[in-house]
């Protein structure tokens, strides 16, 4: 009688927590706000400004959390090999931060990188994967040697600032993205995707992984795959106060969270 008592009180809290916990998630999930392109540039350069972070700063955290949500999506033992596309603005930069932390974190990831930025920022940022003998390739592996040589591709390629259509030197490289078989973890934006409206006819690849940086932004509601977690935790309270980000609480000291 009382363990039976013990029981349905027990079986009763959990229901509420549970309850509770739906609730929670449903009105985050509703209130979360998805940045148009102009949002998120202005996000960006008030952390910048206003806030003085440097680049350097707010890109190694970007490309930690990536290198974290890559693992809890992609474990190491079965997704060793990975092409870390990079593109030539700030994404790509993400890109070769998360590259280093995977490398440290038992991957074993290869650069392709067809138009490097010429400053210290991405040059070092090179350096330190070089440094670490991580592969950089000189050309754009056919999508057939792609699928036989990777277990993983990260697409670092473009994030807020993509203006259509892809330019000459990264169609190949798109292409590979939307022919391949590979599971895919794009950083921020899946490359090519219209920064608000999502797919269109000349990109409409769905990454497995989406990790939003800073706030979602309105293709991410678009987003089907499987996994999309949001990383870059570095907003101040009240910047996000400032635009009513309403993100959801990292779990402890973690640098990414599952949306
Ligand atoms: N505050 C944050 O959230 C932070 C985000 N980070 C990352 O930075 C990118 C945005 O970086 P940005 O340098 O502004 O631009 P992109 O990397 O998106 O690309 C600019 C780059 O690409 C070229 N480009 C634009 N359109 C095309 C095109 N159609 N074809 C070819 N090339 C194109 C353009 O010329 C530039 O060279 C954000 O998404 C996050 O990933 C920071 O790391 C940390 C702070
Ligand atoms: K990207």
């Amino acid at each position: 009688m009382i363990f039976k008592r013990i029981f349905d009180e027990k079986h009763i809290f959990t229901t509420i927590k549970n309850f509770s916990k739906a609730i929670r998630c449903l009105t985050s999930f509703n209130a979360m706000k998805y940045l148009n392109q102009t949002e998120a540039i202005n996000v960006d350069q008030e952390l910048f400004n206003e806030y003085k972070f440097s680049v350097d700063q707010l890109m190694e955290l970007a490309g930690l959390s990536c290198s974290h949500a890559i693992a809890k999506c992609f474990a190491a033992n079965e997704h060793k090999r990975v092409l870390v596309c990079c593109g030539p603005g700030n994404n790509g930069g993400d890109g070769l931060v998360c590259a280093r932390h995977l490398s440290l974190m038992g991957y074993l990831p290869k650069v392709y990188y067809p138009k490097p930025t010429p400053n210290s920022l991405y040059e070092n940022l090179t350096h330190q994967c070089k440094a670490m003998n991580i592969e950089f390739l000189e050309t754009c592996p056919p999508s057939e040697l792609l699928n036989k040589s990777y277990d993983l591709i990260v697409d670092a390629l473009f994030g807020f600032s993509f203006k259509p259509p892809v330019r000459e030197a990264f169609v190949p490289i798109i292409k590979a993205l939307q022919e391949t078989r590979l599971p895919i973890a794009s950083i921020d934006i899946p490359s090519g995707w219209h920064v608000e409206n999502g797919k269109n006819d000349e990109c409409c690849f769905e990454p497995s992984l989406l990790i939003s940086l800073t706030a979602p932004k309105l293709c991410a509601k678009l987003y089907k795959g499987p996994h999309h977690y949001l990383g870059g935790r570095f907003v101040p309270p009240a910047l996000k106060e400032k635009y009513q980000l309403d993100l959801p609480e990292y779990p402890g000291t973690e640098t990414c969270v599952k949306l």
